[in-house]
């Protein structure tokens, strides 16, 4: 019955036939509860196209999903549990914010270089290309703009291994630059990365869930620094220390005030 509703999705909306190719080829009951969710925002993003160039059907990465283990859905409820508690004294908004994550929520952004029609619809952000859940990317970034620092709880999935049973140093920088790149970006504007330092102290086991911690440094005109370290979720591990140079891209940044 289910299959069947979803033969008749992919007959009447004609935007997302890979969803209904997923559904109807693997069979997995598992997955359904998801697609049925991304069917009815495939249906919401019918009524939103007169917001073009805006995505049609965007789907938040860091949601918690089924491949999550019990660490990464225990660290995920500490800090998710932080978004909710307010600045006792002040009653302000909460100085935590878990920051939605899409795999392109812009669709014609160019970097005011020339890329073809084709390249541009099947762009994706790097961490987020994979429909499959818990293969790569599994990653949650909670931001703290009044500390100007963020926590990214990172799950590694089998698809970035490096040496046999750990994490490839690439992905691992990947992710620093992204966490990095993503406080920069929210405090300052968009930022290009100019320079990333690494020290790779304890590898990272395949599978495992590790947390990194990124801060504001200094900022120095159009340069932003900023530190980071990957450490196990308790703490008591550092796998990874760094720190990054960013570079303020766009005419606002010379204009912006960080307090
Ligand atoms: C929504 C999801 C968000 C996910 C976030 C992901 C973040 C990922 C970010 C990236 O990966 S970006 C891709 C990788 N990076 C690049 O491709 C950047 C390539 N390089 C450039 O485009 C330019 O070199 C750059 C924009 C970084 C700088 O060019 P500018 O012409 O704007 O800088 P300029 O040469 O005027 O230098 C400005 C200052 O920065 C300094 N600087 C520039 N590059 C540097 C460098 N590499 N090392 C040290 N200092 C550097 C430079 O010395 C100078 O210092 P002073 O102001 O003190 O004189």
């Amino acid at each position: 019955m289910i299959l069947r509703c979803l033969h008749a999705v992919r007959r009447f909306i004609p935007h997302c036939p890979a969803l209904c190719r997923d559904a109807v080829s693997k069979r997995s009951l598992v997955k359904i509860p998801e697609l049925l969710y991304s069917a009815r925002a495939s249906a919401r993003g019918l009524s939103k196209m007169s917001l073009w160039p805006f995505s049609v059907s965007p789907w938040d990465f860091s949601q918690p999903n089924a491949s999550w283990n019990a660490e990464m859905q225990e660290v995920y409820d500490r800090y998710n549990a932080l978004c909710e508690v307010k600045a006792e004294e002040t009653e302000k908004k909460p100085p935590w914010r878990k920051l939605p994550s899409y795999n392109r929520s812009l669709k014609y952004v160019t970097g005011g270089v020339y890329l073809s029609k084709i390249i541009q619809s099947k762009a994706r952000l790097f961490t987020r290309n994979l429909k499959e859940h818990g293969a790569a990317f599994e990653y949650v970034v909670f931001m703290n703009k009044q500390e100007k620092r963020c926590v990214c709880l990172f799950q590694a999935g089998h698809l970035l291994e490096g040496p046999p049973g750990y994490v490839h140093g690439g992905a691992i920088a990947t992710m620093i630059d992204t966490v990095t790149g993503t406080l920069a970006g929210y405090l300052v504007g968009p930022v290009m990365t100019a320079n990333l330092n690494i020290n790779y102290r304890s590898p990272v086991p395949l599978g495992s869930v590790v947390v990194l911690h990124g801060a504001l440094d200094r900022i120095e005109g159009k340069k932003v620094f900023v530190t980071c370290r990957m450490t196990s979720t308790d703490e008591s591990k550092l796998h990874t220390e760094a720190t990054a140079l960013f570079i303020t891209v766009g005419p606002q940044w010379n204009s912006f005030e960080v307090s």
